[in-house]
């Protein structure tokens, strides 16, 4: 069964001229996949990534996670479901400034009312695997930018959701920042086997993935696979890139 599965799914935002956001994606995700979307601004990354974390509502067609579509869920289901299924990595963290970087790990635990000896050994670990071990004590303004990141992937992690979104998650970073953090997602996916979706304007960063899907006037427009070598990937994603449209004469200072 795969974690993901979206039908024929469409958005539509009413309005004096409605906009045909997305129209008939059909997409699967199996279980430890690492997928990434990408496509020119407006084409509908954020829309169908709104959907699948249940955020928006679709127009049309089904989402389903694990088997279960989460817009039949009450309210009091859906944000169990969201806590349980579903881990969040944002552009811009989200994380609270005036708590610990351990306190914000430990939020989605905290409010499923986990034993605290259970919430330290999910905490260690979590940081071991992001290499945040050293900083756990310290509040989010003491801390980088790639380390506030860290943080939130570790937060995102620490219920072993069913799938990660990642929305953006190197637009705030560095080169090397980025660097390590699509390295950490790249080693979360591998060793614990999570299933990770991310939405992506850069190329670099869209190279961790193991699929690219491309999405062009809200249709899906293209999909490739990576072999072994990431540098022909990301190649292969500058190539379809910039065949489908996105930020081509953006690239030509990119490195891998
Ligand atoms: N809340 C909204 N109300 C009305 N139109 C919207 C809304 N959100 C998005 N749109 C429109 O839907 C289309 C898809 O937008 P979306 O934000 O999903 O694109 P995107 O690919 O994520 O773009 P970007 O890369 O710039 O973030 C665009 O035409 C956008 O203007």
């Amino acid at each position: 069964m795969n974690v993901l599965e979206v039908t024929a799914l469409s958005k539509v935002y009413p309005g004096k001229i409605s906009t045909h956001a997305l129209t008939d994606i059909h997409l699967g995700m199996e279980s430890g996949e690492f997928v990434g979307i990408m496509g020119p601004s407006g084409s509908g990354k954020t829309t169908l990534l709104n959907m699948v974390s249940t955020i928006d509502r679709p127009s049309s067609g089904e989402v389903k996670i694990n088997g279960s579509n989460p817009f039949l869920m009450n309210k009091k289901e859906l944000s169990l479901f969201r806590r349980r299924q579903l881990g969040f990595v944002f552009q811009d963290f989200n994380l609270l400034e005036t708590l610990t970087v351990g306190e914000n790990i430990v939020l989605p635990l905290t409010l499923d009312k986990r034993r605290l000896s259970e919430m330290k050994t999910l905490l260690e670990q979590a940081a071991d695997r992001l290499g945040i071990t050293d900083i756990l004590d310290k509040r989010i303004y003491e801390i980088s930018g790639g380390q506030r990141q860290r943080t939130a992937i570790a937060r995102a992690i620490i219920t072993s959701p069913s799938l990660i979104l990642a929305d953006e998650p190197t637009g705030s970073l560095d080169s090397n920042s980025s660097r390590l953090v699509m390295e950490s997602l790249e080693n979360i996916n591998r060793s614990t086997g999570a299933t990770l979706m991310l939405v992506t304007h850069d190329p670099l960063a869209a190279s961790y993935c193991g699929r690219i899907i491309f999405i062009k006037d809200g249709k899906l427009a293209a999909e490739i696979r990576r072999g072994e070598s990431r540098q022909a990937f990301f190649q292969k994603i500058i190539d379809t890139l910039s065949f489908w449209g996105g930020n081509s004469h953006e690239l030509s200072s990119v490195r891998v």
